[in-house]
Protein backbone atom coordinates (compact mmCIF):
# COMPACT_ATOMS: atom_id res chain seq x y z
CA UNK A 1 0.00 0.00 0.00
CA UNK A 2 1.60 4.02 -0.92
CA UNK A 3 0.25 6.65 0.99
CA UNK A 4 1.57 9.75 -0.13
CA UNK A 5 0.37 12.29 2.36
CA UNK A 6 -1.54 15.96 0.66
CA UNK A 7 -1.80 13.90 -2.85
CA UNK A 8 -4.70 11.55 -4.97
CA UNK A 9 -3.43 8.52 -3.59
CA UNK A 10 -2.60 5.15 -4.49
CA UNK A 11 -4.26 2.34 -1.79
CA UNK A 12 -3.78 -0.90 -3.41
CA UNK A 13 -1.15 -1.34 -5.67
CA UNK A 14 -1.85 -0.16 -9.19
CA UNK A 15 -5.59 1.33 -8.18
CA UNK A 16 -5.51 4.97 -8.82
CA UNK A 17 -8.24 6.57 -6.65
CA UNK A 18 -9.13 9.53 -8.28
CA UNK A 19 -7.72 8.80 -11.39
CA UNK A 20 -10.68 6.80 -12.70
CA UNK A 21 -13.41 7.10 -15.24
CA UNK A 22 -16.04 5.01 -15.68
CA UNK A 23 -16.06 3.15 -19.76
CA UNK A 24 -17.11 0.21 -20.92
CA UNK A 25 -14.66 -2.46 -22.04
CA UNK A 26 -15.24 -4.55 -25.20
CA UNK A 27 -16.68 -7.22 -23.25
CA UNK A 28 -19.13 -4.31 -21.70
CA UNK A 29 -17.30 -4.48 -18.52
CA UNK A 30 -16.67 -1.63 -16.34
CA UNK A 31 -12.99 -0.05 -16.19
CA UNK A 32 -12.07 3.15 -14.41
CA UNK A 33 -9.54 6.28 -15.83
CA UNK A 34 -10.03 10.05 -14.52
CA UNK A 35 -10.11 12.29 -11.40
CA UNK A 36 -13.16 13.17 -9.96
CA UNK A 37 -12.46 11.62 -6.75
CA UNK A 38 -9.38 12.95 -4.79
CA UNK A 39 -8.18 10.98 -1.57
CA UNK A 40 -6.09 13.38 0.68
CA UNK A 41 -4.88 10.53 3.20
CA UNK A 42 -3.35 11.22 7.22
CA UNK A 43 -2.25 8.07 8.09
CA UNK A 44 -0.93 8.75 11.27
CA UNK A 45 -4.09 10.66 12.52
CA UNK A 46 -6.46 7.99 10.28
CA UNK A 47 -8.06 10.30 8.09
CA UNK A 48 -9.04 10.66 4.47
CA UNK A 49 -10.17 13.71 2.94
CA UNK A 50 -12.14 12.71 0.17
CA UNK A 51 -12.49 15.86 -2.02
CA UNK A 52 -15.22 15.79 -5.04
CA UNK A 53 -13.91 17.04 -8.16
CA UNK A 54 -16.15 17.02 -11.07
CA UNK A 55 -16.68 20.48 -12.11
CA UNK A 56 -18.22 22.78 -12.56
CA UNK A 57 -21.11 21.47 -10.04
CA UNK A 58 -20.41 18.40 -8.63
CA UNK A 59 -23.69 16.48 -9.83
CA UNK A 60 -23.21 13.27 -9.17
CA UNK A 61 -23.21 12.02 -12.41
CA UNK A 62 -23.38 7.50 -13.04
CA UNK A 63 -19.33 7.81 -13.29
CA UNK A 64 -18.78 10.02 -10.62
CA UNK A 65 -21.14 8.04 -8.68
CA UNK A 66 -19.46 4.45 -9.58
CA UNK A 67 -15.97 6.04 -8.21
CA UNK A 68 -16.78 7.60 -5.32
CA UNK A 69 -18.64 4.15 -4.62
CA UNK A 70 -15.48 2.70 -5.03
CA UNK A 71 -13.39 5.00 -2.93
CA UNK A 72 -15.71 4.50 -0.21
CA UNK A 73 -15.57 0.44 -0.44
CA UNK A 74 -11.35 0.69 -0.35
CA UNK A 75 -11.17 3.47 2.24
CA UNK A 76 -13.52 1.39 4.45
CA UNK A 77 -11.62 -1.79 3.92
CA UNK A 78 -8.38 0.03 4.53
CA UNK A 79 -7.98 -0.19 9.10
CA UNK A 80 -5.34 2.70 8.26
CA UNK A 81 -8.29 5.14 8.22
CA UNK A 82 -10.74 5.57 10.70
CA UNK A 83 -12.51 8.44 9.59
CA UNK A 84 -13.36 10.45 6.67
CA UNK A 85 -13.53 14.00 5.70
CA UNK A 86 -16.22 14.65 2.80
CA UNK A 87 -15.48 17.57 1.20
CA UNK A 88 -15.77 19.61 -1.91
CA UNK A 89 -12.55 20.91 -4.79
CA UNK A 90 -15.18 22.86 -6.41
CA UNK A 91 -15.18 26.26 -5.50
CA UNK A 92 -18.30 27.90 -4.36
CA UNK A 93 -20.21 24.40 -4.49
CA UNK A 94 -20.20 21.14 -2.33
CA UNK A 95 -22.42 19.50 -4.75
CA UNK A 96 -25.60 20.24 -7.14
CA UNK A 97 -27.39 16.65 -6.22
CA UNK A 98 -28.18 14.32 -8.50
CA UNK A 99 -27.38 14.79 -12.46
CA UNK A 100 -30.04 15.66 -13.82
CA UNK A 101 -29.16 15.08 -17.46
CA UNK A 102 -28.95 11.04 -16.25
CA UNK A 103 -32.88 11.16 -15.69
CA UNK A 104 -33.43 13.71 -18.96
CA UNK A 105 -34.16 11.41 -22.65
CA UNK A 106 -32.76 8.31 -21.17
CA UNK A 107 -34.01 4.89 -21.24
CA UNK A 108 -36.00 2.68 -18.36
CA UNK A 109 -32.68 0.40 -18.10
CA UNK A 110 -30.43 3.78 -17.68
CA UNK A 111 -32.27 5.22 -15.11
CA UNK A 112 -32.59 1.67 -13.30
CA UNK A 113 -28.54 1.49 -13.27
CA UNK A 114 -28.14 5.08 -11.93
CA UNK A 115 -30.88 4.64 -9.34
CA UNK A 116 -29.22 1.55 -8.13
CA UNK A 117 -26.35 3.72 -8.03
CA UNK A 118 -27.76 6.32 -6.34
CA UNK A 119 -28.76 4.37 -3.77
CA UNK A 120 -25.68 2.39 -3.05
CA UNK A 121 -23.41 5.80 -2.55
CA UNK A 122 -26.14 6.50 0.25
CA UNK A 123 -26.21 2.88 1.83
CA UNK A 124 -22.07 2.94 2.12
CA UNK A 125 -21.87 6.55 3.88
CA UNK A 126 -24.86 6.23 5.66
CA UNK A 127 -23.89 2.78 7.21
CA UNK A 128 -20.12 3.57 7.40
CA UNK A 129 -18.25 1.91 10.23
CA UNK A 130 -16.05 5.65 9.45
CA UNK A 131 -16.53 8.37 11.29
CA UNK A 132 -18.09 10.92 7.98
CA UNK A 133 -17.47 14.16 8.91
CA UNK A 134 -18.91 16.44 6.28
CA UNK A 135 -17.17 19.91 5.33
CA UNK A 136 -19.30 21.97 3.29
CA UNK A 137 -17.76 24.33 1.64
CA UNK A 138 -20.80 25.39 -0.67
CA UNK A 139 -24.06 25.41 -2.51
CA UNK A 140 -25.59 21.69 -1.55
CA UNK A 141 -29.21 21.04 -2.47
CA UNK A 142 -31.06 18.15 -2.89
CA UNK A 143 -28.66 15.33 -3.87
CA UNK A 144 -25.65 17.57 -2.12
CA UNK A 145 -27.52 17.86 0.92
CA UNK A 146 -28.42 14.14 1.04
CA UNK A 147 -24.37 13.05 1.05
CA UNK A 148 -23.90 15.84 3.83
CA UNK A 149 -27.14 14.43 5.79
CA UNK A 150 -25.53 10.73 5.38
CA UNK A 151 -22.45 11.97 7.56
CA UNK A 152 -22.13 11.86 11.50
CA UNK A 153 -20.99 15.80 11.73
CA UNK A 154 -21.87 18.74 9.26
CA UNK A 155 -19.77 21.65 9.05
CA UNK A 156 -21.13 24.43 6.44
CA UNK A 157 -18.80 27.57 5.56
CA UNK A 158 -20.42 30.82 6.12
CA UNK A 159 -21.88 32.01 3.33
CA UNK A 160 -25.01 33.07 2.50
CA UNK A 161 -24.72 32.11 -1.05
CA UNK A 162 -24.38 28.44 0.75
CA UNK A 163 -27.93 27.23 1.05
CA UNK A 164 -28.40 23.65 1.62
CA UNK A 165 -31.91 21.23 1.82
CA UNK A 166 -33.82 19.02 -0.51
CA UNK A 167 -35.68 20.91 -2.92
CA UNK A 168 -37.26 18.49 -5.07
CA UNK A 169 -40.71 19.63 -4.85
CA UNK A 170 -39.56 23.01 -6.80
CA UNK A 171 -38.54 20.56 -9.67
CA UNK A 172 -41.45 19.10 -9.38
CA UNK A 173 -40.41 15.31 -7.98
CA UNK A 174 -40.60 13.92 -4.77
CA UNK A 175 -37.80 13.00 -2.54
CA UNK A 176 -37.93 9.32 -1.96
CA UNK A 177 -38.67 7.76 1.32
CA UNK A 178 -35.22 6.80 1.93
CA UNK A 179 -34.59 10.78 1.61
CA UNK A 180 -37.20 11.65 3.99
CA UNK A 181 -36.03 9.38 6.74
CA UNK A 182 -32.86 10.28 6.75
CA UNK A 183 -33.78 14.45 7.08
CA UNK A 184 -36.29 13.16 9.80
CA UNK A 185 -33.70 11.85 11.18
CA UNK A 186 -31.52 14.73 11.65
CA UNK A 187 -34.21 17.45 12.02
CA UNK A 188 -37.17 15.83 13.34
CA UNK A 189 -40.77 15.31 11.60
CA UNK A 190 -42.07 18.95 12.01
CA UNK A 191 -39.37 20.68 10.11
CA UNK A 192 -38.70 17.79 7.50
CA UNK A 193 -42.22 18.01 6.69
CA UNK A 194 -42.22 21.79 6.00
CA UNK A 195 -38.82 21.71 4.73
CA UNK A 196 -39.58 18.55 2.38
CA UNK A 197 -43.19 20.02 0.88
CA UNK A 198 -41.86 23.56 0.44
CA UNK A 199 -38.21 22.20 -0.97
CA UNK A 200 -36.64 25.14 1.89
CA UNK A 201 -32.87 26.02 0.77
CA UNK A 202 -31.63 26.74 3.95
CA UNK A 203 -28.83 29.49 4.28
CA UNK A 204 -26.01 28.75 7.08
CA UNK A 205 -27.80 30.49 9.79
CA UNK A 206 -31.44 28.88 9.15
CA UNK A 207 -29.38 25.71 8.20
CA UNK A 208 -27.92 26.12 12.20
CA UNK A 209 -31.29 26.66 13.48
CA UNK A 210 -33.39 23.86 12.09
CA UNK A 211 -30.18 21.63 13.01
CA UNK A 212 -29.62 20.49 9.23
CA UNK A 213 -26.16 21.47 10.15
CA UNK A 214 -24.11 20.88 13.68
CA UNK A 215 -21.99 24.35 13.47
CA UNK A 216 -21.18 27.20 10.94
CA UNK A 217 -17.67 28.40 10.82
CA UNK A 218 -15.84 31.16 8.33
CA UNK A 219 -15.08 29.61 5.29
CA UNK A 220 -11.30 29.74 6.15
CA UNK A 221 -11.53 27.61 9.34
CA UNK A 222 -13.65 25.37 7.72
CA UNK A 223 -11.34 22.18 7.34
CA UNK A 224 -9.52 22.93 10.59
CA UNK A 225 -12.85 22.86 12.23
CA UNK A 226 -13.28 19.29 10.61
CA UNK A 227 -10.50 17.95 11.56
CA UNK A 228 -11.08 19.30 15.99
CA UNK A 229 -14.61 17.43 15.46
CA UNK A 230 -12.83 14.05 13.97
CA UNK A 231 -10.23 14.31 16.59
CA UNK A 232 -13.42 14.44 18.93
CA UNK A 233 -15.21 11.48 17.88
CA UNK A 234 -12.10 9.15 17.14
CA UNK A 235 -11.41 9.75 21.03
CA UNK A 236 -14.16 7.23 21.21
CA UNK A 237 -13.60 3.81 21.00
CA UNK A 238 -14.20 1.98 17.88
CA UNK A 239 -16.53 -0.89 18.77
CA UNK A 240 -18.82 1.36 21.02
CA UNK A 241 -19.16 4.22 18.62
CA UNK A 242 -19.82 2.00 15.59
CA UNK A 243 -22.38 -0.64 17.77
CA UNK A 244 -24.11 2.74 18.66
CA UNK A 245 -24.21 3.95 14.64
CA UNK A 246 -25.46 0.68 13.90
CA UNK A 247 -28.34 1.00 16.67
CA UNK A 248 -29.61 4.23 15.39
CA UNK A 249 -29.45 4.25 11.72
CA UNK A 250 -30.12 0.23 10.33
CA UNK A 251 -33.77 0.72 10.34
CA UNK A 252 -33.82 3.43 8.64
CA UNK A 253 -31.54 2.17 6.24
CA UNK A 254 -33.00 -1.48 6.41
CA UNK A 255 -36.28 0.08 5.40
CA UNK A 256 -34.53 1.06 2.11
CA UNK A 257 -32.88 -2.41 1.46
CA UNK A 258 -36.10 -4.47 1.80
CA UNK A 259 -37.76 -2.43 -0.89
CA UNK A 260 -34.72 -1.96 -2.82
CA UNK A 261 -35.95 -3.27 -6.30
CA UNK A 262 -39.69 -2.02 -5.94
CA UNK A 263 -38.02 1.47 -5.16
CA UNK A 264 -36.18 0.94 -8.51
CA UNK A 265 -39.09 0.17 -10.10
CA UNK A 266 -40.84 3.11 -8.75
CA UNK A 267 -38.32 5.86 -9.61
CA UNK A 268 -37.73 4.58 -13.17
CA UNK A 269 -41.83 4.61 -13.90
CA UNK A 270 -42.16 7.84 -12.21
CA UNK A 271 -39.07 9.57 -14.01
CA UNK A 272 -40.02 8.16 -17.39
CA UNK A 273 -43.27 9.93 -17.35
CA UNK A 274 -44.11 12.63 -20.05
CA UNK A 275 -44.99 15.37 -17.78
CA UNK A 276 -41.93 14.28 -14.92
CA UNK A 277 -39.01 14.50 -18.09
CA UNK A 278 -41.32 18.24 -18.91
CA UNK A 279 -40.59 19.74 -15.79
CA UNK A 280 -36.98 18.38 -15.43
CA UNK A 281 -36.25 19.80 -18.99
CA UNK A 282 -37.87 22.95 -18.10
CA UNK A 283 -35.48 23.08 -14.52
CA UNK A 284 -32.66 22.37 -16.82
CA UNK A 285 -33.50 24.94 -19.52
CA UNK A 286 -33.75 27.48 -16.54
CA UNK A 287 -30.51 26.80 -14.86
CA UNK A 288 -28.72 27.07 -18.08
CA UNK A 289 -30.57 30.07 -19.46
CA UNK A 290 -29.75 32.32 -16.00
CA UNK A 291 -26.40 32.82 -17.00
CA UNK A 292 -27.87 34.72 -20.20
C1 LIG B 1 -38.10 10.72 -7.95
C2 LIG B 1 -36.90 11.51 -8.18
C3 LIG B 1 -36.13 11.73 -6.95
C4 LIG B 1 -34.82 12.29 -7.31
C5 LIG B 1 -34.38 13.24 -6.39
C6 LIG B 1 -33.55 14.19 -6.86
C7 LIG B 1 -32.52 14.72 -6.10
C8 LIG B 1 -31.63 15.66 -6.90
O1 LIG B 1 -30.52 15.79 -6.49
S1 LIG B 1 -32.20 16.46 -8.31
C9 LIG B 1 -31.00 17.74 -8.62
C10 LIG B 1 -31.40 18.96 -7.88
N1 LIG B 1 -30.37 19.96 -7.97
C11 LIG B 1 -30.65 21.24 -8.05
O2 LIG B 1 -31.78 21.67 -8.03
C12 LIG B 1 -29.48 22.17 -8.18
C13 LIG B 1 -29.48 22.84 -9.51
N2 LIG B 1 -28.32 23.69 -9.64
C14 LIG B 1 -28.21 24.90 -9.04
O3 LIG B 1 -29.05 25.36 -8.32
C15 LIG B 1 -26.97 25.69 -9.37
O4 LIG B 1 -26.38 25.12 -10.50
C16 LIG B 1 -25.93 25.70 -8.22
C17 LIG B 1 -26.45 26.56 -7.05
C18 LIG B 1 -25.60 24.31 -7.73
C19 LIG B 1 -24.63 26.36 -8.76
O5 LIG B 1 -24.92 27.60 -9.33
P1 LIG B 1 -23.86 28.29 -10.29
O6 LIG B 1 -22.52 28.26 -9.69
O7 LIG B 1 -24.43 29.61 -10.66
O8 LIG B 1 -23.76 27.32 -11.56
P2 LIG B 1 -24.81 27.18 -12.76
O9 LIG B 1 -26.20 27.16 -12.25
O10 LIG B 1 -24.48 28.19 -13.79
O11 LIG B 1 -24.48 25.71 -13.28
C20 LIG B 1 -23.32 25.43 -14.05
C21 LIG B 1 -23.63 24.33 -15.04
O12 LIG B 1 -23.99 23.16 -14.32
C22 LIG B 1 -25.30 22.71 -14.75
N3 LIG B 1 -25.97 22.08 -13.60
C23 LIG B 1 -26.25 22.62 -12.41
N4 LIG B 1 -26.86 21.75 -11.61
C24 LIG B 1 -26.95 20.59 -12.30
C25 LIG B 1 -27.47 19.30 -11.99
N5 LIG B 1 -28.01 18.99 -10.80
N6 LIG B 1 -27.41 18.37 -12.95
C26 LIG B 1 -26.87 18.63 -14.17
N7 LIG B 1 -26.35 19.84 -14.51
C27 LIG B 1 -26.39 20.80 -13.59
C28 LIG B 1 -25.99 23.97 -15.23
O13 LIG B 1 -27.04 23.66 -16.07
C29 LIG B 1 -24.84 24.68 -15.91
O14 LIG B 1 -24.66 24.04 -17.16
P3 LIG B 1 -24.19 24.85 -18.47
O15 LIG B 1 -25.21 25.93 -18.68
O16 LIG B 1 -24.18 23.83 -19.55
O17 LIG B 1 -22.83 25.40 -18.11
Amino acid sequence: MALLAGRTVLLRAGVRLGAEAATRGGNGARRFASHRVLVEPDAAAGIATIKLKNPPVNSLSLEFLTELIICLEKLENDKTFRGIILTSDCPGIFSAGLDLREMCGKNPAHYAEYWRAVQEIWLKLYLSNMVLVAAINGASPAGGCLMALTCDYRVLADNPRYRIGLNETLLGIIAPFWFKDNLVNTIGHRAADRALQLGLLFPPTEALQVGMVDQVVPEDQIHSTALSVMSQWLAIPDHARQLTKSMMRKATADHLIKQREADIQNFVSFISKDSIQKSLQVYLEKLKQKKH
